[in-house]
Parts: C-alpha cells; structure tokens; sequence
C-alpha cells in the first residue's frame, strides 16, 4: 500500500476531522451561546484553561505580560471557552496581565461571535475580589473565580476557620462580588477531593442561593481515584439543592498521575467544565493538561461518553504547546501523551512494518489533526536553495503564522543553518522558531561570541553586545569551561547577579551538524532578592527563576544565547514590578483606606 493509500485508509477512525485537522462543516455543531450558568446543548463540555493561573504556579514557570498575553491570543486561537488570566492580586504585575489580556483578547470577538471569557482568581478577601473584578471588568465576558478550602485538614490548619466561618466568608465573597456588577462567578470548595461530602452540599447551595454560577470541585491534592471522583460529582450533583441551576466544573491535580482520568470520570458523572493546563503544567505534579483531555473527548466522547464534544480546534494544539513549553521553560517530556516528540514515533520493527501497511495499527490520532505535519507528507524538503514562501508554507503547517519580520529573522537564520546542514528537519525548524520568535525582548543583544579552549590554559571568551542603551560592548571572560567563560564575560557586561540553577543542552536532531539546543534556569541573588522577587510556597518563600532559551550550530554559541534571553526576561520582569509597585504606590497614596478583611 502506497504512503498516500495508507493515509486515505487512516480516515476511518477519523471520520469526524477535516484533512487540515479542522472539524468538518458537516459534523461541526455550533458552540451554545454563552450563559455563565447553563449550557443549552447537554453533551457541550466548557475547556477551562488555566495555564497562566495554575500552570504558572509550576516551579520556574514565571511569565512575562508579554509572554501572557501571546499565550492568550493563542488559546483564543485554539477556541477554549475560558481563560483563568492569573491571580491579579498576586502583585501589580499580574494585575497589570490581567486586565491586558481582559481589553484584547477578552474583547477580540470572531465572526462566529466566539470571544472567551476572561476569569481572575481571588481569595474571599473583599480587597482580593475588588482587584480581580478590576482586571477583569472590561473583558466582554468577564468572570471572577473566588475559592475557600472546605477540607477539615485545611480549614482547621491553614485557615484557622470553623465551617460555620468558612460558609459565612463564601457567601459574603459571592455576594460582594454580585453588588460589585460580576455576574459570571466561579466558587471552588478548595480540597474538596478531601472534604466532607455532606458539609460540600451545604456550602455549595449557600454560594448558589448567594448568586455563584459554575461551582468548580477541586481535587487540589491529586489524592482521588476515578472512580471516587466521579461519584463525588455524581453525589453533589444529585444532593446539593440549587444544582440545577449552575454548571459544576472539575479541577484534577495530578500528584497520582489521575488528573486526566479524574477529569474524564468528573465530565461523565455530570461536570460541564473542565479545568486544564497545557501541556499539563501547574502546582506540583501538574494539572490535567488540555491536550489530553481534549483529545479523548474529541477521539472517544461520541462512542463512550454519551457524546461529550468541545469546541476545540485541535489543529493548534502542537503551536501552542511549543509556545508555553518555550515561554515556561517546562520542557514536554519525549514520551508525554498527544504533544511529546515521540508521541507518533515508531521504533520497532513490528510497529513500522503495521505502519506501513496501514496507520491505523498504531495510530489512534492522524497527527495532521493536532498541528503536527509529517516531514514526508508535507512534500516540501526544505535546504539552502528554499526561498521565504517554502518557509512560510512550511511554518504554516507547523502551526506557525508569524509576521513578517518575524519571517524575516527565522528566514535569516535558516539560510545559514542550511548552508552548513544537507537537510534542514522540522525540528530545526522549530528550535529557530524558539530562538528568534518565542524570546523576550531583547534588552541586551548577543552580536558576536569567541572562545579559546583545550587543554593549553584557561578557556577564555570574549563576547560582544549590544545594550539597552543601544551601544556595543566587548569583554572578556575565563572560566572552568567555554560555556562558564562565555557567561563571566556576559556577566561582567550585563551586571546582575544571577545563579544558574538549572542549563541543559540536547541536540535537535541526530548526527554531527545537528542544531543543538541549551535551556537555562536562572534566579536573581543579593540585591535583587527584595525586589518582588519572593514568592509564597509551600514550607517557605522562595525565589521566582526565569528560564532562557537557544539554539545554534555550536554549543557555546547556543548556550550563551540561552542565558542572554534568560537574563533579559529577568530585567524585564524587574523593570515592570519596579513600575507596576511605583503606580500601585501612588495610587495606594490616592485611595480610599483599605476595607477589612471578611476574617
Ligand atoms: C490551590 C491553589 O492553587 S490556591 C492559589 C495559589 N496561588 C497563589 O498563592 C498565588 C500567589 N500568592 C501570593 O502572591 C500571595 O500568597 C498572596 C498575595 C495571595 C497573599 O500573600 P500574603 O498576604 O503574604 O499571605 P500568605 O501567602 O503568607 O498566606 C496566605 C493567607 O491567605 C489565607 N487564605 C488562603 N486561602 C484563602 C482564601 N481562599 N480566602 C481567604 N483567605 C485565604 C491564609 O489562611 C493566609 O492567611 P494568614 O496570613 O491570616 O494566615
Ligand atoms: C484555586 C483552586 C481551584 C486550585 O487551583 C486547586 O484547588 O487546585
Ligand atoms: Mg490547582
């Protein structure tokens, strides 16, 4: 059977999807008009994504407003139905992301009239609800999430509240929130995979009777089975009264690896929003990731979830799960499900010889429907002799729509890597898209990198750069290695004190002449540790670190590049908390007095 037969005869468990991954106009069902406390089509699941809340609070993951607000446009672009922007009290800066991705995207309505709504996560605090009504306000669809915990562990230990105290406060924030004008109000019982059932009902029908319309249950600790969480949706469900009245949500952490099948056993029993992370990022273990949930739905839900659909585009799920995995620094492992790089890779013999007698042996997804194009199936061989539009239509497939000096700077790049490189492969082209496109701004400019190492003395670098001030530099640097010599002369320009925790390097792709790829993790030390840079966890403070990437023929080159993009993200980060603390400050000086916390 030919590659193009083979391909024909993949369609049969993919009847439903547009050759370009799109659902077809034939079996595309029109999403339900949005009304915040019921959906008019039963089997229409709500994608809740939460990676600029959740998946920020992952470890390293910090994110610029700019990086949030590419993110945004991009989930926009992937059609969910909800984006959780952040956490606007947090500090002034995400503040500040908030309500920026609120007044763009928030307000970019598309022709079908699909526009998501913009939610801001807040404690019960009335200055908490008041900030997060302020950055989300002028969204067309805005939305506050407000949550309380309802387990005994943490009601008894974190918050130091009775039940009767913890309804008490959950009421007054929904109420508060209603006299404030929001009328899209999500109330999350916060470990309620480890709370009392019976005390759930209770406090859900009082946020009901108070104006909440989604109630979100989170299994916050990843502590349940599908099974139990699904009959815990099912329970409340059926018994708390008002129910009827709101949409019920899931929130699945995945510390036991169950997110996805908790989610799934959640939409099942009844849920109607999913909440989700791409790539599955978030606090601790992670969250269900998008992708995945997604997915099942979309390949099972007709068959064996009495017909659950989205309103998904899976086709830019492979785009935007390179952008937050480049923007976060949370590499995707090789093996992760729908987006990891080996995820429709066939090594073994067996496996290939079915693959090339028909797909369908071991593919359930054509990889076509996620974004991914096939270097083979794509026809176009990209080498020295390709011109800007084979580049452009190849980045296309990719998923890629980039502007033109955008084009312009990969097309550059791209040129010299073939001239040295027989083939250039999608992943090279995917790591330049990384290099030149998903970078922050560029404060400071690597213009020019030599190094002299070997076993003859010390290895020295000289670097030249261009900084924010628009002048060339040069110095010199010596090191215990190339990369080390390269960064001290970076430093000696630069001049903030950082730590590398975390530098990896792997090569793109196999041989000698592969593109090599470096991340970096980096922290601001001494005089920058009090300048917003400490963040509340688990067991203490810690420090935000800011990742970095490059990539280059060589690997000094590439690792440089790496730390550069790093440290501009970290002195753009510095610069807006500096200005965001500044105009919260004066604004402060201007203000009514602050209303007393509800506890
Ligand atoms: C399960 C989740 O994902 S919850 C969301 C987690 N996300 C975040 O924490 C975002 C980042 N957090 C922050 O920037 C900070 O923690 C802030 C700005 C929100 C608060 O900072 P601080 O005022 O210094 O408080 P801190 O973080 O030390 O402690 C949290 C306080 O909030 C209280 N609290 C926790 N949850 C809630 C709630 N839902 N409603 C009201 N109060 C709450 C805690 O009991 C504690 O109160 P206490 O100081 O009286 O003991
Ligand atoms: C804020 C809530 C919904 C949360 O993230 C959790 O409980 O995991
Ligand atoms: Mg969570």
């Amino acid at each position: 059977m030919s590659p193009k037969e083979a391909a024909r005869s993949s369609t049969r468990f993919c009847a439903d999807q547009h050759e370009n991954g799109e659902p077809s106009k034939s079996t595309q069902s029109r999403r339900p008009e949005y009304i915040p406390n019921r959906i008019d089509d039963p089997n229409y699941v709500r994608i809740f994504d939460t990676t600029l809340r959740d998946g920020e609070q992952s470890p390293g993951a910090t994110l610029t407003s700019k990086e949030k607000l590419d993110i945004a446009r991009q989930l926009a672009k992937l059609r969910v139905d909800i984006i959780e922007a952040g956490f606007p009290v947090a500090s002034p800066d995400d503040f500040d992301a908030v309500r920026s991705i609120a007044m763009d995207v928030g307000n970019n309505v598309d022709e079908d009239g699909y526009v998501p709504v913009i939610c801001g996560l807040s404690r019960t605090i009335i200055r908490d609800l008041e900030v997060a009504w302020e950055a989300v306000k002028l969204a067309k669809r805005p939305r506050v999430h407000t949550f309380l915990a309802t387990s005994a562990i943490h009601m008894e230990h974190k918050l130091k509240m009775t039940p009767d105290q913890v309804v008490e406060n959950a009421v007054k924030a929904v109420r508060h929130l209603r006299s404030l004008g929001c009328t899209d109000i999500e109330f999350s019982p916060e470990d309620a995979g480890r709370s009392d059932p019976k005390f759930l009902y209770r406090v859900l029908a009082a946020v009901i009777e108070a104006g909440a319309t989604t109630l979100n249950i989170p299994d916050t600790t990843g502590w349940n089975l599908p099974h139990e969480f699904g009959g815990l949706i099912a329970d409340l469900i059926a018994n708390t009264p008002g129910a009827d009245k709101v949409v019920f949500s899931t929130h699945c952490q995945n510390d036991l690896g169950l997110s996805t099948a908790n989610s799934l056993a959640g939409a099942m029993a009844g849920a109607r929003q999913i909440e989700c992370t791409i790539n599955g990022i978030g606090e601790r273990a992670g969250n269900a990731s998008l992708e995945e949930v997604v997915m099942a739905i979309n390949k099972r839900g007709a068959q064996q979830m009495g017909g659950l659909r989205t309103g998904i585009r899976p086709v830019h799920i492979i785009s935007t799960s390179k952008m937050v995995s480049d923007y976060s620094g949370m590499m995707v492992q090789p093996h992760k499900a729908i987006v990891g790089a080996n995820a429709f890779a066939h090594e073994s013999g067996i496996h290939q010889d079915g693959m090339l007698k028909s797909k369908d042996t071991y593919e359930i997804i054509r990889p076509e429907e996620i974004g991914l194009t096939r270097q083979d199936d794509a026809g176009i061989v990209m080498g020295k002799h390709s011109g800007r539009n084979a580049l452009r239509t190849k980045l296309q497939a990719l998923g890629f729509d980039l502007a033109q000096d955008q084009l312009d700077d990969v097309f550059k790049r791209f040129k010299s890597l073939a001239d040295k490189k027989k083939n250039v492969t999608d992943e090279d082209v995917l790591a330049l898209v990384s290099d030149e496109v998903h970078q922050p701004e560029k404060l400071w400019d690597l213009l020019g990198l030599q190094v002299v190492c070997g076993t003859m003395g010390l290895p020295t670098a000289t670097v030249r750069m261009l900084g924010p001030d628009g002048i060339a530099r040069t110095a010199t640097g010596m090191g215990t290695g190339p990369v080390d010599a390269a960064y001290k002369a970076i430093d000696a320009l630069v001049r903030v004190q950082v730590q590398l925790s975390e530098y990896t390097m792997t090569s793109v792709t196999e041989g000698i002449e592969a593109l090599a790829s470096t991340r970096v993790s980096i922290r601001p030390v001494g005089g920058h540790a009090d300048q917003g840079f400490v963040i509340h966890a688990q067991g203490g403070s810690t420090q935000r670190s800011f990742s970095g990437s490059g990539a280059n023929e060589d690997i000094v080159v590439a690792s440089a590049r790496a730390y550069v993009s790093a440290l501009n993200k970290l002195i753009a980060f510095m610069a807006a908390s500096q200005r965001a603390a500044g105009a919260a400050a004066a604004n402060a000086l201007a203000d009514e007095p602050e209303m007393a916390p509800t506890h």
